[in-house]
């Protein structure tokens, strides 16, 4: 009886949100795709009306080709007040900061009313990076992901943090269950329910955010920390979560996660020793310690992403009248005085705007009917050009997650 009363209420609640949604312009399946404390979150269309309102709606679905949103339902009347006054304000205005990046999650709109507010998002249809891991070492039957996927992912995740805190962002719930994946496997980042403004570039945050296997010791020892410092823990254990299947450290008591932190990561074999160094170079236990981000992007370990998504989109450039002078062999060639040196790695996350680089992208190298594969178009374009000193600067690439020059240096390509 208990059960049917509850039943009936919930299917009241779910039919307000449903009317609550169209008169937002926005049609609520019944396809729930994701619950947390205090919210819901449902598959939902978004009309033809409400995107010819709504611009930054209308411009990134059109670029997906379909309606499809998620929209989180935040029901502020069963919250603490706390968390409708505090944390939900935060998550929108972290989202709005750090809005126009490929990876991250886009919030298009919110409305609210006194017992529920709206967050219509991104979709991301395919689930969370655990899901995945888990999904992806069951069919392999090995636990993690093959090395090459998880630096593509990393990579991304790379990007859309150093995107986070250029726009003054620090995430703080750093974690695979947070990393979610849209339908073309492209990473997104979402849920800033714990982020925060980082303010000045040294100041340091005292709460305590996160979930405890990726939190850094720092916070679990209760001392003042830097939230960009803090995420590259957290960086550094989703990626041996990535590559080993497991967490790095997992004890429920604090003290002994410490003492598991003191100790270091252990590996399992075959794990190539450059991504133990990258994983070991985050997981600092002095946070100064840690890898910077531009340091991640540019780790041994890490290039093969740059050079990968560089030496691909070659074979989807068409040909030009006049053919660029690319360098295609790692010949050892140095920058020489006449040439641009290369200017700070930050640049590599210059706030990408999502809308605008594919725009740009597609308006430089337009591509004839059917000449590149569909996935290479869509997820790198690179311009080349000639220089005037050959074999320095060997393209400037137009992927929205790389926008910079890439240089050919003894053994390696720098991207500047
Ligand atoms: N944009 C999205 N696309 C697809 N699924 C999503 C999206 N946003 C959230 N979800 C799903 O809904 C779940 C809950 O969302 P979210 O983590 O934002 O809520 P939360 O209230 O902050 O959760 P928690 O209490 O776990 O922190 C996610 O784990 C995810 O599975």
């Amino acid at each position: 009886m208990k059960a049917a009363g509850r039943q009936k209420l919930d299917q009241r609640a779910f039919l307000e949100q449903v009317h609550e949604c169209w008169d937002n312009g926005y049609l609520l399946s019944s396809k729930k795709i994701g619950s947390g404390a205090f919210s819901k979150v449902y598959l939902a269309y978004a009309t033809q009306e409400r995107m010819r309102h709504n611009s930054k709606l209308a411009s990134d679905l059109r670029g997906k080709r379909h309606t499809m949103v998620a929209i989180k339902i935040v029901s502020t009347a069963e919250a603490p007040a706390e968390f409708s006054r505090k944390f939900l304000p935060r998550e929108i205005s972290s989202l709005n900061a750090t809005y126009k990046h490929l990876n991250v999650v886009q919030l298009y709109e919110t409305f609210a009313n006194s017992r529920r507010t709206y967050l219509v998002l991104e979709l991301a249809a395919r689930g969370d990076l655990l899901e995945h891991i888990n999904a992806t070492s069951a069919h392999r039957r090995c636990p993690g992901l093959e090395e090459e996927e998880a630096r593509r992912l990393l990579w991304q995740l790379v990007s859309a943090v150093a995107h986070c805190h250029n726009s003054g962002i620090v995430h703080r719930d750093l974690k695979c269950e947070n990393i979610l994946l849209d339908d073309r496997g492209c990473l997104k980042l979402s849920d800033f329910g714990f982020a925060n403004r980082s303010g000045l570039k040294n100041s340091l945050l005292s709460t305590f955010c996160g979930s405890v296997a990726y939190t850094a010791p720092e916070i679990l020892m209760s001392k003042k920390y830097n939230g960009e410092q803090a995420d590259l823990w957290s960086l550094g254990v989703i990626l041996y979560a990535m590559v080993t299947g497991k967490l790095p450290f997992k004890e429920c008591q604090p003290h002994r996660m410490l003492y598991l932190m003191r100790r270091g990561p252990t590996f399992r074999p075959g794990l190539s020793p450059e991504c133990q160094d990258l994983i070991r170079g985050l997981l600092q236990l002095r946070p100064r310690a840690r890898l910077a981000l531009q340091q991640v992007a540019t780790h041994h370990w890490m290039l093969p992403a740059a050079h990968a998504l560089f030496c691909t989109t070659l074979c989807a450039i068409p040909e030009k009248p006049e053919k660029p002078q690319l360098q295609t062999s790692l010949d050892n060639v140095e920058p020489s005085a006449d040439s641009d040196p290369p200017r700070s790695l930050l640049q590599l996350w210059r706030p990408q705007l999502q809308g605008t680089s594919h725009e740009s992208a597609s308006s430089l190298t337009p591509e004839p009917p059917g000449a590149c594969p569909r996935q290479v178009a869509d997820s790198a374009r690179l311009q080349l050009w000639r220089t005037e000193t050959a074999g320095r600067r060997v393209g400037r690439s137009r992927h929205p997650l790389l926008l910079c020059s890439i240089w050919s240096v003894p053994g390696h390509y720098l991207v500047s």
